[in-house]
């Protein structure tokens, strides 16, 4: 039997994590915990179904990848406008339709939360996945389009969520909102001290979601009286490298794993 025939007959996971800015298709291999097959389309406002099966399409051309062995799908989305469109795409191109995370998808899990219907279903990606890795008191900070604190305590109840505007959603809008200036790149000023409009923003948004992550912890973990075990995730979590030192772990499938963890525990029977 060839490589090729092989992988023909693993049989995939797919969860679809559809944020405020992208929409992540990611591919694990007969429940591995290896997620290396991801595609990533932006979100945007006229996304049609035909247009995503022609990136899936190419997507799965590139990647020597077959749609029928796709045997679970996955969803999250906290776009509301996009579950039409994501749950035809999954219909049309693998013949399979999605589970869809909701408010009611929590009740046989390990982690708990008073309001179900109102957190984001990412959110609740998020922390399944985290409480399931640590099985303790821990907080997962998420670098999105917002920026998020999902807290849990040791027992896997959910204590308490905050959010932020994310660090892009916080420089493009003083480029929307403001007359003079400008956007900005995600870079690392030379120094605290902004001598230029462009690196003045640059610290301000650097030193200012460095502090204010370190902030947020500490504020929490002295409100509770706990020392939590922090995970940071999120397609941003990788430009605030000088922060890895407040992170347990730093794991930017955390959303994809928890899609799977929750499909799965739903779609078992009994
Ligand atoms: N690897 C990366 N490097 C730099 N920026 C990224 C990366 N991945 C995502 N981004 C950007 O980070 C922001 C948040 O992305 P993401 O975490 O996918 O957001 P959401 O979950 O809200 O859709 C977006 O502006 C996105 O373009
Ligand atoms: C907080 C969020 C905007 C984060 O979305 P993202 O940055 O991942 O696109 C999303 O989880 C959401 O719309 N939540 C609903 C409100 C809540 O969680 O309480
Ligand atoms: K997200």
């Amino acid at each position: 039997m060839s490589i090729f025939e092989i992988e023909r007959l693993i049989p995939m996971f797919l969860s679809v994590d559809a944020g405020n800015s992208n929409i992540v298709f990611g591919f694990n291999q007969d429940q591995s915990d290896s997620w290396d097959k991801v595609l990533r389309i932006e979100t945007t406002k006229k996304l049609s179904v035909f247009q995503l099966e022609r990136a899936l399409g190419i997507f799965f051309l590139e990647n020597r990848m077959e749609p029928e062995n796709v045997k679970h799908i996955g969803l999250s989305t906290v776009v509301p406008d996009l579950k039409p469109i994501l749950m035809q795409c999954c219909i049309n191109f693998f013949g399979v339709e999605p589970y869809f995370i909701n408010g009611s998808s929590y009740e046989k899990l390990r982690v708990k939360t008073s309001n179900p219907d109102e957190i984001g279903t990412d959110l609740m990606a998020n922390i399944t996945a985290a409480y399931d890795c640590f099985g303790d008191a821990c907080i997962v900070v998420d670098f999105g389009t917002a920026l998020t604190f999902s807290i849990v305590d040791k027992t896997g109840k959910v204590i308490g969520i905050n959010i932020v505007p994310g660090i892009k959603t916080a420089i493009n809008s003083l480029f929307t909102d403001t007359a003079r200036l400008p956007k900005v790149s995600l870079e690392m000023p030379p120094s605290v001290l902004g001598k230029d409009t462009v690196h003045a923003i640059q610290a301000g948004i650097f030193y200012g979601y460095t502090g204010l992550v370190r902030g947020m912890l500490h504020a929490i973990e002295a409100e509770t009286q706990t020392k939590f075990k922090v995970i940071a995730t999120g397609g941003l979590s990788a430009v605030m490298q000088h922060l890895t030192g407040e992170f347990a772990m730093v794991d930017v499938n955390l959303t994809l794993k928890g899609i799977q963890q929750i499909t799965l525990i739903n779609r078992k029977k009994g």
